[in-house]
């Protein structure tokens, strides 16, 4: 079994002194190729904080992350850009779209980001459009998308990289239900297609599509659950849910 994501003895303190908060305080984490695990957790517990840990975004205070062997936790500023724009997909609950430009384009950027030359990036940004169910809005600028729709945009865009790993930050919490359910089916398919993925939420019936629970409190993993079934069996037992 080939791990994509590791992370060791990981810490994120902010402030100090009376005011010390442990964000994220003590996680071991191994993330296999073509897995889906979601961390639960309720508001506040360092979901969001851990997730930027583990893409680079932002740096432990303590422990180490490696992506694909690699360690991110202690590279320079550049090289750690690079394994960003190269290896990690991230998907936030707000979209992070840019706004001037076309669904096509926010696409093609990450792949022209990664290294791809003009053309192909075009191609494949075209062609993951279509793979999210949004070609014929390739020319829309993200203000005239639905939410649902900018965030099969965010997903298209996270995978233009053609990343080890995708990062999903509370992907559904700014969509109703058909959105959300639309955006859940696209994990699963990406998932059949053996892309690796942590999905962070607090929403427990979406923590309950993925193939593994992870429960966080108070900045630690305090619960683990494997489910079974098949994701499009959970998925089904979504569907009806209420907003
Ligand atoms: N930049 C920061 N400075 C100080 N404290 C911070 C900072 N970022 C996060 N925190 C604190 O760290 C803790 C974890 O925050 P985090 O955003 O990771 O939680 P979360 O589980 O993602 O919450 P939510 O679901 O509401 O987004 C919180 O107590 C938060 O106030």
């Amino acid at each position: 079994m080939s791990i994509v994501l590791r992370a060791r003895g990981l810490r994120k303190e902010y402030g100090r002194g009376s005011g010390l908060v442990r964000a994220v305080d003590g996680v071991d984490l191994d993330v296999a190729a073509g897995e889906t695990v979601a961390v639960m957790g309720p508001s506040g517990c360092g979901k969001s904080t851990l997730l930027h840990l583990l893409g680079g975004l932002d740096r432990p205070s303590a422990g180490e992350v490696t992506l694909n062997g690699r360690r991110i936790d202690d590279v320079g500023e550049r090289a750690l850009a690079r394994m960003r724009r190269t290896g990690v997909g991230f998907v936030f609950q707000s979209f992070h779209l840019m706004e001037e430009l076309t669904a096509v384009e926010n696409v093609e950027l990450s792949a022209l980001l990664a290294g791809r030359s003009p053309r192909p990036a075009r191609r494949h940004a075209e062609q993951l459009l279509e793979r999210v169910g949004l070609a014929d809005r390739a020319r829309f600028l993200p203000a005239a998308l639905s939410g649902g729709q900018r965030q099969r945009v965010a997903v298209a865009r996270a995978l233009g990289n053609e990343p080890s790993i995708v990062l999903a930050d509370e992907p559904t919490g700014n969509l109703d239900t058909a959105a959300t359910l639309d955006v859940l089916q696209l994990f699963d398919s990406l998932h059949e297609a053996g892309q690796t993925l942590v999905i962070v939420t607090h929403d427990a019936r979406v923590a309950a599509t993925a193939e593994r629970m992870i429960s966080m409190r108070d900045g630690a993993f305090v619960d683990e659950t494997r489910l079974t079934g098949g994701t499009t069996g959970r998925l089904g037992a979504l569907i009806g849910l209420d907003d």
